[in-house]
């Protein structure tokens, strides 16, 4: 399990502190899927990046504190060892096949690679993984021989997944992994990435802000806006009766096959991390909003077992 416990963080810039993850407590369970939402900007790589242990950027962690643990409560490790727990402890589908991989590598060469990294040395194991992880996937063997562009975008993606699955880690954590996929492909990945996570019980973050993905695969769901944490609960509750006033906006925003009304947005767009308003950040968005809610920042409250939300007029604004 990784703990996020009331973490500050994010990047030293031109213009100031950018503290794209505000205050943000979570846990990612053992063999759960978590899935982060929310718009463009809000914090959701820097998250991921966070649970990865990932620094290379300058993020930088002001306050509060990540941990793992394992299964049996007996290891513990802090955020700043988890790198060199990579491909072991951790793995990580990035955003973009196309970049994420190496364009002169073969696949099967490129599989081989992380393995040594994870310390599968033994061959014939390694093989018989490659094997398997490739059949879980619907991908031929004849891949192993081909480079990535010679692959579909869909192909490479599942590659990837491979990648990151082959060596069994606890945790797989993904980037907008299905983003520029065609939704029939989308699909096919998303149930391959199940499937191998429910086979080996792993857990998943994934980032997207595509809510439907989430709601086809999340157990559990974490809705940012501007570097907070603003609902989180099963992915059943948030998504079907959302209850802050964000989350509804996001979920009334979906297209629905069949329904003929206009789908409604939110106005207006996120603030900038660098100049944040007074109070609810989500303020000036906020069609039901109150001149009290300018005065503090709503701390997140129960709505139900397991179910919060940070909203001054919860249940009040239906
Ligand atoms: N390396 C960096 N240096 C400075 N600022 C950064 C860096 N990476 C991200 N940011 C800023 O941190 C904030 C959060 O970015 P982040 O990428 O985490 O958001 P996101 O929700 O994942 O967005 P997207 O959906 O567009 O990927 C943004 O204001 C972004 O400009």
């Amino acid at each position: 399990m990784i703990s996020v416990d009331n973490v500050v963080a994010g990047y030293r810039t031109p213009g100031g502190l950018l503290r794209a993850v505000d205050g943000v407590s979570l846990q990612v369970r053992d063999g759960e899927i978590l899935g982060i939402a929310g718009e463009s900007g809000c914090g959701k790589s820097t998250l991921l990046k966070l649970l990865y242990g990932s620094f290379s950027d300058g993020l930088e962690i002001f306050s509060g504190s990540i941990t793992w643990r394992d299964r049996e409560g007996t290891r513990t490790l802090d955020v700043k060892d988890f790198h060199r727990h990579w491909w072991s402890l951790f793995s990580y589908v990035p955003q973009g096949s196309m970049s994420a991989m190496n364009m002169l590598m073969k696949i099967g060469a490129q599989m081989i690679d992380a393995g040594s990294a994870h310390g599968v040395i033994d061959r014939t194991a390694r093989a018989a993984r490659i094997r398997s992880t490739l059949a879980e996937l619907d991908l031929p063997e004849e891949v192993l021989g081909l480079y990535p562009h010679q692959l579909s975008g869909g192909m490479r993606q599942r590659v990837l997944i491979g990648l990151a699955t082959y060596v069994d880690p606890e945790v797989i954590l993904a980037d907008e992994p299905t983003t520029a996929l065609d939704v029939v492909v989308q699909r096919q990945i998303l149930e391959n990435l199940v499937r191998l996570q429910r086979a080996r019980q792993n857990s998943i973050v994934i980032v997207s802000h595509d809510l439907g993905l989430h709601y086809q695969v999340a157990d559990q769901v974490a809705i940012l806006y501007a570097g907070r944490l603003v609902e989180l609960g099963s992915a059943q509750n948030v998504l079907r009766n959302p209850q802050h006033p964000y989350t509804r906006g996001l979920v009334g925003a979906l297209p629905r096959l069949g329904d003929q009304l206009p789908r409604q947005g939110i106005d207006g767009r996120p603030p900038s991390l660098l100049d944040l308003p007074g109070g609810c950040r989500f303020l000036p968005r906020c069609a039901k909003a109150l001149a009290s809610c300018a005065q503090a920042q709503p701390a997140l409250s129960p709505v139900g077992p397991g179910w919060l939300a940070a909203c001054h007029r919860l249940g009040e604004c239906r």
